[in-house]
């Protein structure tokens, strides 16, 4: 079939909308009506050209919401009509590590959905004859999309696509980051790096579990307000204190943090994020994704006395089991999406959406189709 999708061709440069052929699902496959997608500093961090994992062209997108159209063969847990989540981390539950309960991380699509492709090795994109690579598995930047059944989460029927799709990556990012990675107990003090679509979220979070102090960090004053609304108690921007900025979030939370965020993807801001944690127990879970060829440094004494580095994907989230639970507390009102939503346009217009995250005048861009 014929759809429309945003085509990124090489680094650096705009997408394009395109009309791009779509072969239907085959076997443990769903054909997926792509009704909204967020557009998350991941998809501008590929596009820029620093993803070890980049290829082109393909088409972008990882936060998207929508219908399933179609089934393959042997799909069992999913039919036509059932609104859906697109999920870029799927949860098979029978891998090794879908049943280590110790991680989110499914590793059953892992290598194919890295290079581009779908399970049995081949990409249901292409045009003129040319393959179109798919991103992260989801390829949410295109009306209708292939995914296989376990990386599909089924959602209510009563959810707006325009805010959920924001769930498909963002809210589960920033919240599991919290609630499933760090297990952040009421009482904690919290600083968090970056405020901007993930950062807000692990403050949504903090509250949500009721941290006591819970510090945003960010060099652009227009984050404040917006982060205060939801739940920020200090704001510290580094370009306006006097000193170095560990020594002065170690004083504001008396020691040290119990767990910090970065939330950015810089490495010497990860740094930070770690040495300011308390001394004994502090843990410092990195979100933020650093280009190719980035390493992150420290003291390993800030190691041997206690301080704890941890990664978190997805926020730790198996995507089947959690993300529909997530949806439930947006509808239930325990969530806030709307006010992070800044910017809504159709897709004809999504290289505005990576203009506005650059100039950081967007939380969340969602593209419409
Ligand atoms: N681990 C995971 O599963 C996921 C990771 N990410 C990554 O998380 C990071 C954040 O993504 P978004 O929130 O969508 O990006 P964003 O662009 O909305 O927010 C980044 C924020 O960091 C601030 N910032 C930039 N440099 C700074 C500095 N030196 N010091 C303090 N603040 C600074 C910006 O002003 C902005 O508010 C990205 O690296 C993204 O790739 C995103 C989704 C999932
Ligand atoms: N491909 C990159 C790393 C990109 C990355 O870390 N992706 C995150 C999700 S970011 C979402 O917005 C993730 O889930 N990683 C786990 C994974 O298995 O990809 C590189 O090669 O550095
Ligand atoms: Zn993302
Ligand atoms: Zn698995």
């Amino acid at each position: 079939m014929e759809i429309k999708a945003a085509v990124a061709y090489s680094p650096g440069k705009p997408l394009t909308i395109e009309t791009v052929q779509l072969q239907g699902p085959q076997a443990w496959e769903v054909l997926i009506e792509i009704k909204a997608s967020g557009v998350c500093h991941t998809d501008a961090f590929t596009l820029s050209g620093d993803d070890p994992e980049g290829l082109f062209p393909a088409i972008l997108g990882h936060e998207g919401a929508g219908i399933v159209v179609e089934v393959g063969a042997d799909v069992k847990s999913l039919k036509p009509g059932d609104h859906v989540i697109p999920l870029y981390t799927p949860e098979c539950r029978q891998c090794d590590y879908c049943l280590s309960f110790k991680t989110n991380l499914c590793q059953a699509i892992r290598g194919t959905q890295g290079r581009g492709l779908m399970p049995d090795g081949t990409s249901r994109f292409s045009m003129g004859g040319d393959i179109i690579h798919h991103y992260m598995g989801t390829s949410t930047f295109a009306n209708y999309t292939v995914l296989p059944e376990i990386a599909v989460a089924k959602i209510r029927e009563d959810a707006p696509f325009d805010k959920v799709c924001y769930i498909g990556c963002g809210v589960t990012t920033g919240i599991g980051a919290v609630i499933y990675t760090a297990k952040v107990e009421p009482g904690a003090n919290v600083v968090v790096f970056g405020l901007g679509g993930i950062g807000l979220n692990v403050i949504q979070g903090a509250r949500m579990v009721g941290a006591n102090k819970i510090i945003g960090v960010d060099i652009n004053p227009k984050k404040r307000a917006l982060a205060e609304k939801f739940g920020m108690t200090d704001f510290v921007n580094p370009q306006e204190i006097a000193g170095d900025l560990v020594p002065y979030l170690v004083d504001l939370t008396k020691g040290g943090a119990d767990y910090s965020f970065e939330c950015i993807g810089n490495v010497n801001t990860m740094r930070q994020a770690l040495e300011c944690c308390h001394k004994g127990w502090g843990v410092s879970v990195i979100i933020g994704v650093a280009g190719a060829g980035q390493e992150i440094s420290t003291r390993p004494f800030q190691l041997v006395t206690g301080r704890v580095w941890k990664g978190s994907a997805f926020g730790g989230a198996r995507g089947r089991t959690d993300v529909p639970k997530i949806v439930d507390w947006y509808m239930d009102g325990k969530i806030n999406i709307d006010d992070l939503i800044t910017h809504v346009m159709p897709i004809e217009k999504i290289n505005d959406a990576f203009d506005l995250m650059h100039r950081g005048d967007s939380i969340r861009s969602v593209v419409t189709f």
